[in-house]
């Protein structure tokens, strides 16, 4: 039994060692609760780059004004990614990314907004990657207050930024299935 000493938070590093040198990834932000939002985007491109060797030109940001957009965004953004004339990302679907990873803030205030807007981001991400086959990562904290939200973002001391975890979660989900990519977990 794991006591609160000895408890870590976020995903067990044995999946570090996955490589994503040839992964196209997409990053799509929100624009509100930009410092704690940014904080998650940094920690999602160091485990990209540092953890799983995606090159920087390999990962494309676009943003969006609020969380509720970045169903449609990803989306939309992967349809055109098709279009675009770039590279092919190593996944077999017709999409030019092999995963997407969306990050947003959703922090409680006085009305049901909260709910609502979260609801529907959770169902629409979902959504855009079972209809897709693009791995969509669920990168959208939703905080019942500011303090919860910057302690998922690394910015307290304790805290531990969940933008790590959705860095490895996109490349170990762009790589699922592919073969001899899994390092064995006993
Ligand atoms: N209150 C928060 C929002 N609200 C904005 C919505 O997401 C959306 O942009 C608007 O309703 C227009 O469609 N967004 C966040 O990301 N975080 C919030 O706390
Ligand atoms: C996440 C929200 O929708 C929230 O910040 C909106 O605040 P309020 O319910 O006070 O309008």
């Amino acid at each position: 039994m794991s006591t609160s000493k000895d408890f870590s938070k976020g995903l067990p590093t044995q999946h570090n060692v996955l490589d994503g040198s040839k992964l196209r990834v997409l990053i799509v932000h929100a624009r509100w609760n930009e410092k704690i939002v940014g904080a998650l985007v940094n920690g999602a491109i160091e485990a990209l780059v540092e953890r799983h060797q995606v090159p920087h030109d390999h990962i494309t940001i676009e943003t969006v004004p609020g969380s509720y957009e970045l169903p449609f965004a990803a989306r939309r953004l992967l349809d055109v990614s098709t279009r675009s004339g770039a590279p092919r990302a190593i996944t077999a679907t017709q999409y030019g990314y092999d995963a997407v990873i969306t990050i947003g803030v959703l922090i409680k205030g006085e009305t049901q907004h909260f709910e609502y807007i979260s609801e529907a981001v959770t169902h629409g991400l979902t959504r855009v990657g079972l209809d897709t086959g693009v791995p969509v990562i669920f990168g959208v904290l939703t905080c019942l207050s500011d303090e919860q939200a910057l302690a998922r973002a690394g910015l307290t001391e304790k805290g531990h930024n969940h933008g790590l975890d959705w860095g490895s979660a996109a490349v170990e989900m762009a790589l699922l299935g592919q073969a001899n990519v899994m390092p064995h977990t006993g």
